[in-house]
């Protein structure tokens, strides 16, 4: 079987790839079965030289093997029909900017597997670039804490090689003594939490948070059951809110009133309570003025992300009163930063840690008969079709 790592092809240009040259040697060593080319990529973080000093073959046309591996989506004149392809291809939430993509996926007779559709039989993903979204998250929340208070000045991530400078640059700086708030626990959260340790900040219980101040900067981290409680009084229960949100409302509010900073890192599914709304952010206690925002839904539950912002441009202001966009440090604004495609401004290590988990959970499925049934899973569309999991987006294929 031959595995093609395919050119990215996406405008902004995306500098990661599923497999740095070193995972890819060790995915050769582990699988002496496959084989392994590399489309040529002038915007790869790697570059060609290097995946040939270790031995693989760069090419222009990659159209003779089976598997194709990208990142982001590829532009459907790019596509080869008949082919597997993996990407990330933004269509299983019926993203319209997408539909033709599908269709023409479909048309082409391509399997697609997506990695976001990568998931163990409970259905927890087992891919992702979560951890490098939470980290260069957090770190860009500090850097603009630093820029817009005068108080340091850190460099852009996308500036520095990797992520231990990143790290080496959080030691040369202090922070005040803020109160940081974290929503989630998963990848994000957890990305987003190693830069906090790093820093040095304390993470607090919630129960002292909500009632004290300190003489030292501190984070606590929530999630759902903390952000969000029943509506009938009861006690909640994490699995039933993720099932059915609609019995709960937001409890939000008191960490709001005792927070700076807030970092989110939480999934917002359908039909749950917004965290805070344009009016709770009017409230004379409503203390955050600075929103780290990873999660990254737009006009929602964290009403400040009016939009998404960019790596070149990272960080606007939201006035609460007139509930629009003003410069990031205006007087009584909200600074947001709202970048949408994080893991990009860490693409060395984003791409080390994507490679290595794919080589661990994706790859032994095709020498092992899928056994886990983890392509089955995966997989989008078959022959034209759309597989039984997928067949949800059949109207949206269909529609106008
Ligand atoms: N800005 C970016 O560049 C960027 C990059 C990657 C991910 N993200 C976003 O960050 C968010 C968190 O991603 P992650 O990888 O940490 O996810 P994860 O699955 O590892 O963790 C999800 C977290 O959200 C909570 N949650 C709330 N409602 C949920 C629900 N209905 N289903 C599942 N979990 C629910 C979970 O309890 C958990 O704390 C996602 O919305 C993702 O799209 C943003």
């Amino acid at each position: 079987m031959k595995f093609a790592i395919i050119k990215e092809r996406k405008n902004p240009p995306d500098r990661r790839v599923v497999f740095s040259p070193q995972t890819l040697s060790e995915a050769r060593k582990r699988f002496p079965e496959a084989q392994f080319v590399i489309e040529s990529s002038d915007v790869r973080v790697f570059s060609d030289e290097i995946y040939e000093k270790y031995g693989f073959e760069v090419i222009d046309d990659v159209s003779d093997a089976d598997v194709m591996i990208g990142v982001k989506e590829v532009p459907v004149d790019a596509l080869i029909p008949n082919k597997d392809y993996f990407f990330f291809s933004h269509t299983i939430k019926k993203q319209p900017y997408n539909r033709d993509l599908l269709r023409a996926i479909l048309d082409k007779k391509i399997n697609l597997y997506d990695h976001e559709t990568i998931v163990d039989k409970n259905g927890f993903r087992l891919i992702g670039f979560g951890r490098y979204a939470g980290l260069v998250g957090a770190y860009n929340g500090i850097r603009a804490l630093g820029i817009r208070d005068g108080l340091f000045n850190l460099p852009k991530v996308e500036t520095l090689y990797d992520l231990q400078e990143v790290k080496d640059e959080l030691q040369t700086i202090k922070l005040p003594n803020i109160k940081i708030l974290l929503s989630g626990t998963g990848k994000v959260a957890n990305g987003a939490t190693e830069i906090l340790d790093h820093v040095g900040v304390k993470e607090v219980s919630d129960a002292l948070y909500l009632t004290s101040e300190f003489t030292e900067p501190v984070y606590c981290r929530v999630d759902v059951m903390e952000y969000a409680k029943r509506k009938d009084g009861k006690v909640g229960d994490r699995l039933e809110f993720y099932a059915d949100p609609t019995g709960y409302e937001s409890n939000f509010m008191p960490y709001a009133k005792m927070t700076d900073f807030f970092i989110a890192g939480h999934f917002y599914g359908n039909n749950a309570p917004y965290l805070f709304t344009r009016e709770d952010a009017k409230h004379p206690d409503f203390r955050i003025n600075m929103v780290a925002d990873i999660s990254c839904d737009i006009d929602g539950p964290v009403a400040s992300t009016i939009k998404s912002s960019t790596i070149e441009n990272p960080f606007y202001g939201y006035d609460p009163i007139s509930e629009s966009e003003v410069p990031f440090d205006a007087e009584g604004a909200i600074t947001v930063m709202a970048v949408d495609n994080l893991p990009c401004e860490l693409p060395k290590d984003a791409s080390e840690g994507f490679g290595e988990t794919f080589l661990d959970h994706v790859l032994p499925s095709f020498f092992n008969n899928d056994e886990n049934g983890i392509l089955q899973r995966a997989q989008i569309t078959k022959n034209g079709k759309l597989t039984e999991r997928f067949k949800y987006l059949q109207d949206f294929v269909d529609g106008a």
